[in-house]
């Protein structure tokens, strides 16, 4: 904004200050008049001559004047170039003129950019913010990592505030005002913003769970929470897979990590996690180390970060831009690359399912149900949501335990205290009370979803005395709750006892959402948190995690939407 400013000032006073011709210039006019003359035919240069005498001639005449008709002609001239530069400017000429036009077009605009920035808010009568710019909004003043932004904004104009996105969209940050609006008042908050553009390039339309704001995301997300508790969400079928394949992985990373050989932890996990989802959604499960996970993890991230493009942002406001995709190194293309592998991955397993599926059997896994639905009527449209946020959690929780090994050996107590050397099952979670306030403290501080998704308020709502018209979007930004040093004492501080209370008993906080709230919030919280568990305690049951380096590698690496340790390898030892 500032540099707008200066910049337009500076045009401004460049304009202003331009000279007129000098008697220098004229000079060096008449000389380049000369050579060009030189350069003409014989006949252009008879006529040029012939108008060079009519000028001397014209010029003998008003010589021959008397003086008092020479002054009444010399006082006419001035009266008639005065009128002339006042229309069209110093100069005499039309120059000045474009000149005045720059300077007044330029004036205007920073005027109209100033009133547009600081009084957008107020006209709208939304809450106050940073200052939007026309087009734009706030997305330039963006850092790499928005809680830094949001923590600013909210020490500035208060615990909520309006970003555009270019669009206005009203931040909340407040734990009360979050209860309060998005969870009781919960139906107004209950559509998104599509980036339809986006859409129309991923699933050309507006279909999935995630991103879907209208009548067909009610009926999805009642189908998919159906389908998913009949199919299996925390029964024992899943939980025997996630207990026996956590015993594959930790085979696996035994092996791997003989001799101290440092272990990157990240396949193991992920094809924990993917298993679970393979199963639930397709219903089968695949051997450990199975490229189709690999492949299927970096589609994903790769979606993750290409959605993140700042010329995939803009397609939303400045639709135009797909054409100079090319320009910016085809962010779009790759990204509907990306998406379109994904897309060839499902399909091919939904063929598998669909040539085993028999009509009449109820359905093992959602795919089948949802074969089953769209054979009952036309449906379209499937996420393979809760795998990239499941592993990073889980990559997390580990990279965690690796930095505070005090804490690793006080979970491993309680495990060998409460549980011993069988296999961990859900009955076990009411138990592990030190178990259960790593993964609450460090979903507290991974906040792995760096920005939350955006609402739409559907019906007028009055948030902290201000009127928020329908259209709106809100985002419920939870993570700085988590961060909000009035809530939670030395915020930023790893400490797993603040979540245990004075009986030795795990607390569960109502302020830590990381499954954000209301009727948007995750639909595979439950699933994801029989995941965390399962996999975590069972992978400190049996094994010790510790650094590869000196220093441990640092946290929260921000990619794309999403926040992630950065790559790190552990020495894994047994403890068998
Ligand atoms: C640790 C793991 C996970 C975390 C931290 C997480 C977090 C989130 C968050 C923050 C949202 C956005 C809610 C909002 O708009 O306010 C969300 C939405 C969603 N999640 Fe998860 N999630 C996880 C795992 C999963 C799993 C395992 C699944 C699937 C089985 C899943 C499926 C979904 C779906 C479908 C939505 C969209 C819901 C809607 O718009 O109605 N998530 N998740």
């Amino acid at each position: 904004m500032n540099f707008l400013i200066i910049f337009s000032f500076c045009l401004l006073t460049i304009a202003t200050a331009m000279p007129d011709m000098t008697t220098q210039q004229r000079a060096q006019y008449d000389s380049i008049k000369a050579q060009t003359v030189s350069r003409l035919s014989s006949s252009g240069q008879q006529a040029q001559m012939r108008m060079d005498q009519m000028e001397q001639q014209i010029d003998s005449y008003y010589q021959s004047l008397p003086q008092s008709t020479q002054n009444e002609l010399n006082s006419f001239h001035d009266q008639m170039k005065m009128n002339t530069r006042s229309i069209f400017g110093n100069g005499n000429n039309m120059g000045g003129f474009f000149r005045k036009m720059i300077v007044y077009i330029v004036v205007l605009a920073v005027l109209a950019i100033i009133c547009y920035s600081f009084f957008i808010n107020r006209l709208k009568g939304l809450p106050p913010g940073p200052p939007p710019l026309p087009l734009l909004g706030n997305v330039h003043q963006f850092d790499v990592d928005m809680d830094k932004n949001f923590f600013e904004w909210k020490k500035k104009y208060g615990k909520i505030f309006t970003i555009w996105m270019p669009h206005p969209v009203v931040v909340i940050t407040d734990y009360k005002l979050l209860q309060e609006h998005i969870v009781k008042d919960g139906d107004k908050f209950s559509d998104r913003i599509n980036p339809k553009m986006m859409m129309e390039y991923l699933v050309k339309g507006e279909y999935g769970l995630v991103f879907n704001g209208n009548a067909m995301w009610r009926e999805q997300r009642r189908f998919a929470l159906h389908a998913l508790r009949n199919v299996g969400f925390n029964n024992t079928t899943i939980q025997n897979i996630a207990v026996d394949y956590s015993q594959e992985i930790i085979s696996q990373w035994k092996k791997e990590g003989a001799n101290k050989q440092p272990v990157d932890l990240t396949i193991g996990i992920m094809t924990g996690v993917a298993n679970i989802i393979w199963h639930q959604t397709f219903g089968r499960t695949l051997p450990y180390g199975d490229p189709l996970f690999e492949q299927v993890n970096q589609l994903m991230r790769d979606v993750v970060v290409r959605m993140s493009h700042p010329v995939v942002l803009g397609l939303e406001v400045l639709p135009f831009i797909r054409h100079f995709d090319t320009l910016f190194g085809s962010p779009i293309k790759k990204l509907v690359e990306s998406n379109d592998g994904l897309l060839d991955v499902i399909q091919k397993e939904l063929e598998i399912v669909e040539k085993e599926f028999i009509d009449d059997e109820t359905p093992k896994c959602y795919a089948e149900a949802f074969i089953a639905e769209m054979k009952r009527r036309e449906a379209k449209g499937e996420d393979l949501a809760g795998f990239e946020t499941t592993v990073t959690t889980l990559r997390f929780v580990l990279h965690y335990m690796v930095n505070n090994p005090e804490a690793q050996f006080k979970a491993q107590a309680e495990i060998d205290e409460k549980v011993g050397k069988r296999n961990i099952k859900m009955e076990d979670q009411k138990n592990l009370h030190y178990c259960n306030a790593i993964i609450q403290e460090v979903q507290r501080l991974a906040n792995i979803v760096a920005l939350n998704f955006t609402r739409e308020v559907s019906a007028p709502v009055k948030i902290e005395g201000y009127d928020i018209p329908v259209g709106t979007g809100v985002i419920p930004e939870f993570s700085i709750v988590h961060l909000d040093e009035n809530e939670f004492e030395r915020p930023d501080y790893f400490c797993p006892e603040r979540h245990i209370n004075e009986n030795g008993e795990f607390v569960k906080n109502p302020r830590i959402t990381p499954f954000s709230i209301g009727k948007r919030s995750c639909l595979g919280e439950g699933l994801a948190r029989m995941e965390l568990f399962l996999y975590f305690t069972s992978f400190i049951q049996r094994l010790t995690f510790s650094s590869a380096y000196k220093v441990p590698p640092p946290l929260n690496v921000k990619i794309g939407f999403m926040r992630s340790p950065a790559p790190y390898e552990v020495i894994i030892e047994s403890r068998d």
